[in-house]
């Protein structure tokens, strides 16, 4: 089925120092309405200058943007930056008023012709409930964690009900067990307000769990794009399965030493895929166990190959311990870094 598009760039180049070292280049991308499109890549890549050209915060040297086949206006061209349809979360809650009340903060994402109308409370409590904050109301925002004030913002963002929501980073500032249940909000917000959700991310695991779609950028220029199922189980270049997973890579020599018979520069193997089974043939030991929650990741050595392991029977392979591993699967990148499927592997 094809999708609605409510926001797309055509050639859309901003550079920072005039050349194309820096912002990003030549960028063409739908954001597909109702969905929840992730701009990932490694830091630099350009990312939040392209959130900032989405939302009209930053002009375009070249190529326009459209919300909904309507260009969006250059500075010159508008009183305020922005489609007054969109709303922008940035980074470290950079426009809140730490000593204002949650209820005062979230009042304020109203703009004046909805201020002071009988709908006002109700809106205030609906945005309130949404996020799950209602019983915060009377604190002073700069006391909330982390997670609760990425929560308040995004109630001010959503309080007059826009239509697309952009996030830069959304999660950095909030603890790791509570970003779940946020990322489940969102996900629910989206579902039940139809709002279309454009997010900034470095994050696979949050990734891979909320978008539907994803956009990847390398050095300011589009280089794959799809759904997290397509791009994690068949990424085209070396980049993005860096970005999507936790993995390890090795030479063809090194592959070789694991059973895997190469002749491209590269292999990745993710750590997903490698899984610890019972046996006494290849002894690897455990050298590092990192904790990730509700499972380990191990760092695993043999012969100086060094691999990273998930493994979800926790505390069960403590570090110094010997374990057996099966490769299940795993990418060859070349030259042109177009991977070959490859076939699982036992080690
Ligand atoms: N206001 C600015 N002035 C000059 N250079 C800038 C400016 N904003 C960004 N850049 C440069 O443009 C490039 C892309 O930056 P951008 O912040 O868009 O990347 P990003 O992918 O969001 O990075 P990060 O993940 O680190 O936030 C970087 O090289 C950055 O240094």
């Amino acid at each position: 089925m094809h999708n609605e598009m409510i926001l797309e760039t055509i050639s859309v180049t901003k550079n920072y120092f005039g050349d194309k070292s820096s912002g990003v280049n030549n960028v063409t991308i739908f954001i597909p309405k109702g969905k929840i499109t992730a701009i990932v890549g490694e830091s630099g890549s350009g990312k939040t200058t392209l959130l900032n050209l989405l939302y009209g915060l930053l002009q375009p040297d070249a190529g326009e943007v459209f919300f909904k086949e309507e260009r969006i206006l250059k500075r010159e061209e508008q009183l305020q930056p922005a489609h007054e349809a969109m709303r922008l979360v940035t980074q470290n809650n950079q426009d809140m008023d730490f000593y204002a009340t949650v209820w005062d903060s979230v009042r304020s994402g109203l703009s004046a012709s909805e201020l002071g109308k009988d709908t006002e409370l109700k809106k205030i409590t609906d945005s309130l409930n949404m996020l799950d904050i209602f019983p915060l109301k009377d604190m002073p925002f700069g006391k909330l964690s982390g997670g609760e004030k990425q929560r308040v913002t995004i109630a001010k963002a959503l309080i007059s009900k826009p239509e697309v929501l952009l996030l830069d980073e959304p999660f950095n500032q909030v603890d790791a067990t509570y970003r779940e249940g946020l990322q489940h909000d969102i996900r629910y917000i989206v579902k039940e307000w139809g709002v279309t959700v454009v997010l900034v991310s470095h994050d696979p695991a949050e990734i891979l769990s909320m978008a539907d779609e994803l956009i990847v950028l390398k050095e300011g220029e589009i280089v794959e794009n799809g759904s997290p199922e397509e791009l994690y189980n068949s990424p085209k270049l070396l980049y993005t399965a860096q970005i999507l997973a936790s993995n390890s890579q090795l030479t063809s020599e090194e592959a070789k030493k694991c059973g895997i018979n190469s002749k491209r520069g590269t292999i990745v193997i993710y750590a997903d895929h490698v899984k610890i089974v019972k046996g006494f043939s290849s002894k690897w030991t455990v050298k590092q166990v990192l904790f990730k929650g509700f499972y380990e990741e191990l760092i695993i050595e043999r012969d100086g190959i060094i691999l990273r392991a998930t493994n979800y029977a926790k505390r069960k392979y403590p570090e110094g311990s010997k374990i057996n591993i099966n490769i299940e699967d795993y990418f060859e990148f070349g030259k042109w870094e177009s991977p070959v499927r490859s076939l699982p592997k036992e080690v």
